[in-house]
């Protein structure tokens, strides 16, 4: 088992990785919760809910399964599961068990964040992509208006993440996941990005295997943002690269049409084409966009979607300011900043980019 230790200005926690760690919990989990109510969905309760839930048998537990995708991040649930442990009179000792991917991790986190203002909350991760997810403190729900826009910052106590629970993910979750992982390395310099696109250059080599080692690499670069900017009000932007086109296009294009790791794909290759207009140099775009076609990834902005639709929805981004839209540009890869970008520039390269779908 490794463990790594996510420290910031509010808290401190471990990050767990390794095989059958679900099996481990009352050995992982701190001794100071009165009971334990699991939030899960129902495809990955299939697979685990009832191990996790015998994990925890010397306790008193409970487990809400909720339908999995992307909807499950709505007030409708929110609420059902507030109404839930209303009625169960769980106390402020409990502790929200998040069993599941990020839909799970941020709705289950936005429970545990306002359940009696605030109770204990463990992050058991189950994709790829909540190595992204389940660190920094990060839990919202969605508003029909785009994404993540009730949320709070509350970190987990822990994070337990068993990587054996990796072999049951789909190839197009994983590949998600990956797009998550591309961004980290993107972020941060290129001998990350180079090591990853070399050991895994194509959906072929999308395995389990491969892309293991470079999970504790992708958190060890949010771990070294979030300690910096706990809050996002710098340096923490630069995780959102991709994020401003990704997230207008998930609200746009009707939530869970895509998933989360496919629209930041395309919000990538955007924002370094906008990167390359606003700073006038070249990027290695088609190195980046052929390397996301071999993995299967999106790189293009669905067709039928409307330009102006799309502007509408990113004015609503959380990195807007005054009305100004703001962007992650790349410089080069490994060196990114979050600048105020005209309305304008942003339509022009968008309109164009756009075009290629046509
Ligand atoms: N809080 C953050 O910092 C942060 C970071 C990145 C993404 N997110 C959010 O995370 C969400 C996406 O998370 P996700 O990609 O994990 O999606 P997800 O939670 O919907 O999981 C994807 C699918 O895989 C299934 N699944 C999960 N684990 C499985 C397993 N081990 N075996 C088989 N099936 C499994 C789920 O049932 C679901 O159908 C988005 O809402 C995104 O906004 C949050
Ligand atoms: O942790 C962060 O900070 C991120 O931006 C990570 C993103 O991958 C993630 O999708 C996050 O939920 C986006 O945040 P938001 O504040 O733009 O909703
Ligand atoms: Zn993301």
């Amino acid at each position: 088992m490794d463990k790594l230790i996510i420290q910031t200005k509010h808290a401190d926690y471990p990050v767990y990785i390794g095989p059958g760690l679900r099996f481990r919990l009352a050995e992982l989990i701190p001794d100071q919760y009165s009971s334990f109510y699991i939030i899960t969905d129902d495809q990955v309760g299939r697979y685990y809910g009832d191990e996790v839930y015998e994990a925890l048998s010397g306790f008193k537990t409970y487990i809400y399964t909720v339908q999995s995708g992307e909807n499950a991040k709505s007030m409708k649930v929110y609420q059902e599961i507030l109404d839930d442990m209303l009625e169960k009179q769980l106390d402020r000792r409990t502790c929200v068990v998040a069993l599941g991917g990020g839909v799970v991790g941020d709705l289950a986190g936005f429970v545990a964040a306002t359940y009696l203002r605030g109770v204990g909350f463990i992050q058991m991760p189950t994709t790829l992509l909540a190595h992204d997810s389940s660190v920094g403190g990060k839990v919202a729900i969605n508003h029909k208006m785009g994404k993540n826009l009730i949320g709070a910052f509350y970190h987990p106590s822990a994070v337990i993440y068993d990587s054996e629970t990796l072999e049951t993910l789909s190839l197009r979750e994983r590949r998600s996941g990956f797009a998550e992982l591309i961004k980290h390395s993107l972020i941060d310099s290129v001998q990350f990005f180079d090591q990853l696109k070399a050991a895994v250059p194509n959906e072929t080599a999308m395995t389990p295997e491969n892309i293991q080692p470079f999970i504790k690499e992708g958190i060890r670069v949010k771990a070294g943002i979030v300690s910096q900017d706990e809050r996002e009000s710098g340096i923490r932007t630069h995780l959102n690269f991709g994020h401003t086109l990704g997230h207008a296009i998930e609200s746009e294009y009707g939530y869970g049409r895509l998933a989360h790791g496919e629209a930041v794909a395309i919000g990538m290759v955007f924002a370094m084409h906008l990167s390359e207009a606003h700073y006038r140099r070249k990027l290695p775009i088609d190195k980046v966009s052929s390397w996301l076609k071999a993995l299967g990834l999106p790189t293009q902005v669905p067709a039928g979607l409307n330009i102006e639709n799309i502007l509408h929805r990113m004015r609503y981004d959380k990195k807007t300011q005054a009305g100004s839209l703001r962007f992650v540009l790349m410089k080069e890869i490994g060196s990114v900043e979050t600048k105020t970008v005209a309305i304008e520039e942003v339509e022009e390269v968008l309109s164009a980019f756009m075009k290629k779908n046509k």
